[in-house]
């Protein structure tokens, strides 16, 4: 036994499991962005929300999206093990076993779905399930080993907490909620290929055939800066529909120039210098943080 009273046992191979690895299998460290998402999407929707009820969809979105981690971790035990990033994960390491994740992803991922369709609404809890559907579904089992295209299509998954979150106060989804979803869509991609070019060693080790494996790094490169081109004018529509303000505005344009900048410099970085990449996947978090923080913001003043 270790020095916690929190312990639980479970593992496939004899081992503990603590509090801390049921929690890290949620994911807990990109959840914060998710439900911070979901929250802005709370924030800027029409109307208001009891605020008691606002928790309860705060908590239904972060233990929903964080089960569906779960599941995917269950799911991916096998690469999982073989990657650097990824093999101190408490399955492949043997303290949670396989079983005890998949039961623990499904029952916190239906769980959340029921509680927020019976204290708020439907509509919200639809697009809980459908996002915990698409990140299962479409993106782990289906398109993450099989095509380089896994990460756009799949990453819709990721693009959902706005949407539920603007869903949960209004009942419905509008066009102001689909782009807020959009923004998120189109980050995704240069977010997740900036680090899979300096981890594409442990993909091609797994076999995951992400894009910098399957099509090189210089057409990695050429899509990221793609992405980020048609996110700069994206990120400003907002604005146009009437649900930010011009701090916003401006906000995005800036934001939106650097990470078009990140990426002229990961495209004109040496093959072997991974530093522009990595200052790349840092300043993809900083950005959604950054501009959906002036979203709130701009409410918290008005
Ligand atoms: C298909 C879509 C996505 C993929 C494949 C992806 C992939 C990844 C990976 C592999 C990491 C490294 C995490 C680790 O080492 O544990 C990461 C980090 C992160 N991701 Fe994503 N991501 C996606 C979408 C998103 C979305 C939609 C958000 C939030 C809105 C997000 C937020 C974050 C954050 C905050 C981190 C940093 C976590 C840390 O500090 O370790 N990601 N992402
Ligand atoms: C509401 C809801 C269900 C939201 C979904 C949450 C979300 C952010 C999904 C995006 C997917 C994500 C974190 C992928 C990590 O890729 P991976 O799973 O391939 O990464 P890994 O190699 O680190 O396991």
């Amino acid at each position: 036994m270790t020095d916690t009273s929190f312990e639980l046992r479970g593992g496939a191979l004899g081992g503990t499991a603590s509090v801390g690895d049921y929690m890290a299998l949620l994911k807990p460290r990109v959840m914060i962005l998710v439900v911070y998402s979901a929250i802005a999407g709370m924030m800027v929707a029409p109307g208001g929300l009891h605020p008691v009820l606002a928790l309860a969809a705060v908590l239904c979105i972060t233990v929903g999206a964080g089960a569906s981690g779960a599941i995917n971790m269950w799911y991916d035990r096998d690469i999982d093990a073989v990657m650097k990033r990824t093999a101190a994960r408490p399955i492949p390491q043997g303290r949670i076993d396989p079983d005890e994740a998949l039961t623990f992803g499904i029952v916190l991922s239906v769980v959340p779905v029921l509680l927020l369709g019976l204290a708020v609404n439907w509509v919200a809890a639809g697009l809980l399930a459908l996002a915990s559907a698409f990140y299962v579904f479409v993106y782990t089992i289906w398109l993450k080993r099989r095509t380089p295209q896994n990460i756009v299509i799949g990453g819709a998954a990721g693009a959902f907490p706005p949407m539920i979150g603007w869903a949960a106060v209004t009942g419905d989804v509008t066009l102001a909620s689909v782009i807020l979803f959009a923004i998120i869509f189109f980050w995704t991609p240069p977010h997740f290929w900036a680090l899979s070019l300096f981890a594409s060693a442990d993909y091609e080790k797994a076999g995951v055939p992400m894009l910098p494996v399957v099509a090189g790094a210089q057409e990695t490169k050429r899509q990221m800066l793609a992405y980020t081109l048609i996110l700069l004018p994206l990120a400003t529509a907002p604005w146009f529909v009437g649900i930010a303000g011009t701090a916003y505005l401006a906000t995005s344009v800036v934001l939106g120039l650097l990470f078009v900048l990140c990426a002229v410099r990961v495209l004109r970085a040496d093959a072997t210098d991974m530093k522009p990449a990595r200052r790349m996947f840092g300043f993809s978090i900083l950005y959604l943080f950054v501009l959906f923080g002036v979203l709130i913001a701009e409410r918290l003043v008005a």
